[in-house]
């Protein structure tokens, strides 16, 4: 059964919402911190601002199937892949700052594998939400277990969030390291060894 949801929508509980744009918002937004919206420079921005967030968000408009495109492919190959080194920019859902880094995912098929570029532009899909970092990485591995039902996936996500860095501890030489790993990757320490070993080989 599905439970329906008792939090009221930010446009039902403020009818004043309901009727502005997102342009207005991010207007009065710049009100709100001190600034002017009609003063020369800023004149564009709620316009830029509109235009960027649906941009950073658009992967809640897009779905894994129109991604991948059919580009599954029949081949006879079991030893693993791995994709590494894919940079990605994200935005933290309790500030909304970014975090970035980069992703490395593996994977052993199972007669099926997927078109390589079509890796980074799950990560993308997923990314370009409000996220942590924990959820992406989960995110990623279960989108190619969805699509290819391969012996095991393997990611591996390292990040900077602005928002220890920029704000709040101030911490800017830390990075945090998150990984997902299924099937092989999780049952048999050779294959997670052999991930990792490939990863560390930066170049
Ligand atoms: N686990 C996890 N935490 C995150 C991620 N992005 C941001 N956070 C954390 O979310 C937490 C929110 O904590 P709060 O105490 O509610 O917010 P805050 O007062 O702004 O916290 P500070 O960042 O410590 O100043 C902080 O510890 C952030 O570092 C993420 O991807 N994963
Ligand atoms: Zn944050």
């Amino acid at each position: 059964m599905t439970k329906k949801s008792s939090k009221p929508s930010a446009e039902s509980s403020n009818p004043t919402l309901a009727s502005a744009s997102l342009q207005q918002i991010y207007a009065e937004l710049l009100t709100r911190i001190g600034e002017d919206p009609s003063r020369d420079g800023l004149l564009n921005t709620p316009k830029r601002m509109e235009k960027s967030m649906a941009f950073l968000t658009q992967g809640y408009t897009q779905s894994i199937d129109a991604v991948l495109h059919g580009a599954l492919f029949d081949v006879h190959y079991d030893e693993m892949v791995i994709v590494k080194e894919i940079e990605f920019y994200s935005q933290c859902e309790h500030h909304l700052l970014p975090f970035f880094g980069r992703a490395h995912v593996a994977y052993v098929p199972n007669g099926k594998v997927i078109g390589l570029s079509k890796i980074p532009r799950i990560i993308d899909v997923f990314a370009r939400r409000l996220q942590v970092q924990e959820r992406l990485t989960q995110q990623i591995a279960q989108a190619i277990e969805d699509a290819i039902q391969p012996q095991g996936v393997g990611v591996i996500v390292e990040a900077q969030h602005l928002c220890m860095m920029m704000r709040g501890v101030e911490k800017q030489g830390s990075s945090t390291v998150t990984s997902a790993m299924l099937g092989v990757f999780k049952s048999q320490q050779q294959t997670r060894n052999e991930f990792l070993s490939l990863v560390e080989r930066r170049r």
